[in-house]
């Protein structure tokens, strides 16, 4: 049977989704990859890699492409230049295909398309890039060398270099770029970690324990989560070592009174409360009922009593709950700058100004949950990001309009190789390609007696 759509001409119609219509390429490639049951396991990873391979490294496409045509990328027609970019991808990055079989496909899709009258220049430029690929020159200016061959928007970049060293943005940038395994956090409150480390095994999984936690694994080896029994049973979730530390710096004591104001899906309010050991109580909020449904899928797998599910807007005060938690969890919305590499496409749907946006909200929520945490309690601020509107200029926002709240230094809850990422005010910031975990705050602040 001639199957409907090539693998090639399934990514256009993703890229297309993406780049002209603002779709989130996860979602796009998940629809495709689901509507199209026909394709066999070796097509769908051809699709997902050349896909996300293409808008990952689309900036430095498209230079090359500039390079080599004389209609400039902008200016070419969208199916063309979506055409064009993946088979550029494949010629600069997957040496299994041959570069006549990219030429020749992407021509075909050209034809396919109603392009017919294009082929030529599509075959044309193609050949070129394919001869002269090793004499591409790239920019002379040291952030625009950056911005092409990581593929980073210049505003990112000018960003983080107002605040890290050129060497250590590049860090950041190649780290965003590598494979990484998944990581893993065992459920302590049902299965040992040495005993999840067997069951592992014996499915087949290779887990390499995390040199950060001792509860944490990274995992390769597997097909899908969600045919391993282990996974199916609960005894693990899927979660970053930056995220688990939220949990560790808020160490909470048995019997404790916790409520996670941004909770969704509920990797952290669930950590929260395997740490409790079946005392005390989290309160995992979110804003919408499809938010909390997704942390209550994740309780109910999980297996735990000691967490309820509630949901609520965090901006909007709620007097029942002033005063009565030991500790509060803002793990709030961000930019996600630390997490780009996870999230392919989001890197070129951030605006500037969301920036200033997000900051502004996140004071708002702050100014609000604060007034949950008992005189003595704890208030943790965390998010995915790197930028200091939205982490340390916050935290000094807030240490000013509420002197009753101060900085915990947060030292002796890290382990020894996270020592340097512990900021002279005491609050933990890890950066990806430095440290190994996604790029990440935390602050501590402890609310006075009186
Ligand atoms: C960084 S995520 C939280 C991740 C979560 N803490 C975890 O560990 O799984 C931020 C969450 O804030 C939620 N959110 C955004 N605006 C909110 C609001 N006004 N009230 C409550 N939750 C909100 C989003 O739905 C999102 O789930």
């Amino acid at each position: 049977m001639t199957k409907p759509l090539s693998e090639r001409e399934i990514v256009l119609g993703i890229l297309m989704d993406v780049t002209e219509h603002d779709v989130y390429s996860h979602i796009a490639l998940g629809n495709v990859l689901s509507k199209y049951q026909y394709l066999d396991k070796k097509e769908r990873s051809f699709i997902t890699r050349v896909t996300e391979g293409t808008l990952e490294h689309m900036i430095e496409i498209d230079y090359i492409l500039n390079q080599f045509s004389k209609v400039k990328v902008q200016k070419m027609k969208p199916v063309i230049r979506n055409i064009l970019r993946s088979a550029v991808y494949q010629l600069k990055y997957m040496d299994s295909v041959p570069d006549s079989a990219v030429c020749n496909e992407a021509v075909k899709l050209a034809v396919k398309k109603g392009f017919g009258t294009l082929k030529g220049f599509v075959n044309g430029v193609l050949r070129n890039v394919a001869r002269k690929m090793d004499e591409v020159s790239y920019p002379k200016d040291p952030v625009e060398a950056l911005s092409v061959k990581y593929s980073m928007l210049g505003w990112i970049l000018d960003l983080w270099l107002e605040e890290y060293s050129i060497d250590t943005v590049e860090k950041i940038l190649a780290d965003f770029q590598k494979e990484k395994p998944v990581t893993i956090r065992c459920n302590t409150s049902r299965i040992s970690p040495e005993e999840l480390e067997e069951r592992l095994k014996a499915e087949g999984v290779t887990a390499v324990k995390h040199k950060y936690l001792p509860y944490a694994y990274s995992i390769t080896g597997y097909d899908y989560l969600g045919e391993m029994e282990s996974f199916r049973q609960g005894l693990f979730a899927v979660q970053d070592i930056s995220s688990m530390l939220v949990g560790e710096i808020a160490s909470p004591k048995e019997g404790d009174s916790i409520l996670d104001v941004c909770a969704a899906p509920g990797g952290k309010s669930i950590h929260l409360a395997d740490k409790l050991n079946g005392t005390g109580h989290v309160e995992a909020r979110d804003l919408t009922t499809y938010k909390t449904g997704l942390i209550q899928e994740n309780v109910g797998r999980m297996q735990f009593g000691n967490i309820s599910v509630v949901q609520w807007d965090a901006t909007v005060p709620d007097e029942a709950a002033f005063d009565s938690a030991d500790i509060v969890i803002a793990d709030l919305p961000c930019s996600g700058l630390g997490v780009l590499g996870r999230k392919t496409d989001l890197k070129y749907k951030t605006m500037k100004e969301q920036i200033q946006e997000l900051s502004g909200l996140q004071k708002k929520i702050l100014d609000v949950v604060r007034r949950y945490v008992k005189p003595g309690g704890v208030l943790i601020y965390s998010t995915c990001t790197i930028s200091r509107a939205e982490n340390m200029d916050n935290v000094h926002w807030f240490l000013e309009k509420y002197p009753e709240f101060t900085l915990d230094n947060i030292e002796d809850k890290v382990c020894s190789e996270l020592k340097d990422s512990v900021t002279e005010q005491g609050c933990l910031r890890l950066l990806p390609g430095v440290h190994e975990s996604d790029g990440f705050f935390i602050a501590r602040f402890r609310r006075s007696l009186e």
